[in-house]
């Protein structure tokens, strides 16, 4: 018997898309596949569902929602060897499209009956884990606004956008070291992405991989408004590296250290995380996780 567990977050993407152990039933064989939906009622709710999952000697266990509820599910996953399958609920699904799993449910859920397991690579920043990207600067900035908005849509995107595009010269001046280098004062956007894609087909870091065992990094320095908005149509059409005041590399760890600051404002996996500390450690787990994935 195949047990599969399904945790869902009904507040992902618009927010109406749950479902029950019947709706799944017809997608699999009764007598082969044991289903369990569990629906997770707050933030962090999926992770407590998770851990009692592992305990209930679940094989597979699929995120249903975005990538924020993939990373509750996927954490408690490392170094098991139950399978993380993904069906895409969210906003964004930037996870969900780099490993080409479709929206539609019923191939999502083909994928996750036809078992196909790939070990993927996971980011982890100051002992969390994090499987898409994470960041500090505008994106983090970003996310702030966009969870403080009402509506987890691209037009409550845009408009955090908008707001973090108007306040970004409010913060307090930060000097900050990327791996020992010289002190860049203010950067307009430090990310570390694990993944080629960041949620609605937009992508910063165009060459990452999930299994080639590299962080892909993306440094900007701080740049003036007219800037952003030639940044904003360089994301649009994938060539961020005509920007002159970025850099990309590729690396394992990345130390961030902050003069004026004893804390971070980042994103993890496009949720926002106030870090207590002046200095980021990010590192690679290399093939740390089982996930399910098209043939
Ligand atoms: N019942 C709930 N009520 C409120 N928040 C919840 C609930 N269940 C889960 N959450 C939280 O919802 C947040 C958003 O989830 P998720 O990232 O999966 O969706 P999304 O933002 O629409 O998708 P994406 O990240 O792909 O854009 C997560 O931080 C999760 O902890």
């Amino acid at each position: 018997m195949i047990r599969i567990h399904f945790i869902v977050n009904p507040i992902a993407g618009h927010g109406h898309a749950s479902f029950t152990k019947e709706d799944l039933q017809p997608y699999f064989i009764r007598g082969i596949h044991e289903l369990t939906v569990k629906i997770s009622e707050y933030k962090k709710h999926a992770t407590e569902l998770t851990k009692s999952s592992i305990l209930e000697n679940a094989n597979i266990i699929v995120a249903c929602g975005g990538d924020g509820t993939i990373n509750e599910v996927a954490s408690c996953l490392i170094g098991t060897n139950i399978a993380l399958g993904i069906l895409p609920m969210g906003s964004g699904n930037g996870l969900a499209s780099n490993l080409k799993i479709p929206k539609k449910r019923r191939k999502a859920l083909e994928i996750i009956r036809n078992k196909h397991i790939e070990h993927m690579d996971v980011g982890k920043i100051n002992g969390r884990y994090f499987f898409s990207n994470t960041g500090v600067g505008f994106d983090a900035s970003l996310i702030k606004h966009y969870e403080s908005s009402e509506k987890r849509t691209l037009l409550g995107y845009i408009r955090a956008c908008a707001t973090t595009f108007r306040d970004i010269n409010k913060n307090t001046p930060l000097s900050i070291v990327v791996d020992e280098e010289v002190p860049m004062a203010n950067p307009f956007i430090i990310l570390i992405s694990n993944s080629n894609e960041m949620g609605y087909k937009l992508s910063l870091t165009p060459k990452a991989s999930l299994q080639d065992g590299l962080l892909d990094v993306l440094v900007i320095k701080n740049i003036s408004r007219i800037k952003m908005l030639w940044l904003g149509f360089l994301i649009l059409i994938r060539k961020v590296h005509w920007l002159k005041e970025s850099r990309s590399f590729q690396t394992k760890n990345v130390h961030i250290k902050c003069n004026q600051s004893d804390f971070f404002d980042t994103q993890v996996d496009g949720e926002h995380k106030r870090i207590d500390t002046n200095e980021l450690t990010i590192s690679l787990v290399e093939k740390s996780l089982f996930v399910l994935t098209p043939q």
